[in-house]
């Protein structure tokens, strides 16, 4: 989440979410409109500050840089970004290392690299990357669980509270939002319902 998904300004969306729930925030400032240069690393730098306080990992999408300027938690990588392995050897072994992955295959490779979780999708179709892959479904996170992978995966695209069950029981560990949360109205209770289908608690019903 960076500032242009946002219905409100994206530090207030931050602090809502994580009085929500959320655990684990990736800044991600990509697509027409985002920020960039200094504006770009100054909301960064916001971000990351509300994270420390509430003591929750700060990640950089994409931006290596930017991550070891900040020394942020971790970088999260897709498939068309720098290699993983280069990723790691520059963070060293403390850092986060989060790789998307679409296949078996570059989720077994993105492990050798040292990935730390995995991002798996898109789950369902998404509104907010113009370049998706195509969507995935729940099968591609029970094929990967099915092939013996223990790493945490995070299921992503197009994923709220609504939709989000089946995501877990096909064997995600977490899910990764946008829209779900900083476009909502009330990103707080918006974590809160996703937070809860963690707890076995539905608190809309
Ligand atoms: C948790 C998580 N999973 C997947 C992605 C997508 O990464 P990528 O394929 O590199 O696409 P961009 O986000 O860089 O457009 C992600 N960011 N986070
Ligand atoms: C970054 C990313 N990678 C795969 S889908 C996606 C976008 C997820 O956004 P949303 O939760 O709004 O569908
Ligand atoms: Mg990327």
């Amino acid at each position: 989440m960076g500032s242009i998904n946002c219905a409100r300004p994206p530090e207030q969306v931050l602090i809502d979410a994580i009085a929500g729930g959320t655990t684990f925030f990736q800044y991600r400032e990509k697509g027409t409109g985002a920020l960039t240069g200094s504006a770009a690393v100054e909301l960064a730098r916001q971000l990351q500050s509300i994270c420390r306080a509430q003591g929750v990992p700060f990640i950089v999408n994409d931006d290596l840089e930017l991550a070891l300027q900040l020394d942020a938690d971790g970088v999260h990588i897709g498939q068309e970004d720098a290699p993983a392995a280069l990723i790691r050897q520059q963070l060293g072994p403390d850092k986060i290392v989060g790789v998307s992955a679409h296949s078996l295959a570059e989720a077994k490779q993105a492990i050798a690299d040292g990935a730390d979780y995995l991002g798996i999708g898109p789950v369902y179709p998404t509104r907010s990357k113009a370049d998706a892959e195509p969507v995935r479904g729940t099968a591609i996170i029970e094929q990967i669980r099915a092939a013996g992978i223990t790493l945490p995966l995070v299921g992503i695209g197009g994923i709220d509270a609504r939709n989000a069950a089946p995501v877990l029981q096909a064997g995600a560990d977490g899910v990764a939002v946008i829209s779900a949360i900083a476009g909502a109205l009330d990103s707080r209770l918006a974590a809160a319902e996703l937070a809860a289908l963690f707890a076995g608690d539905n608190i809309s019903e």
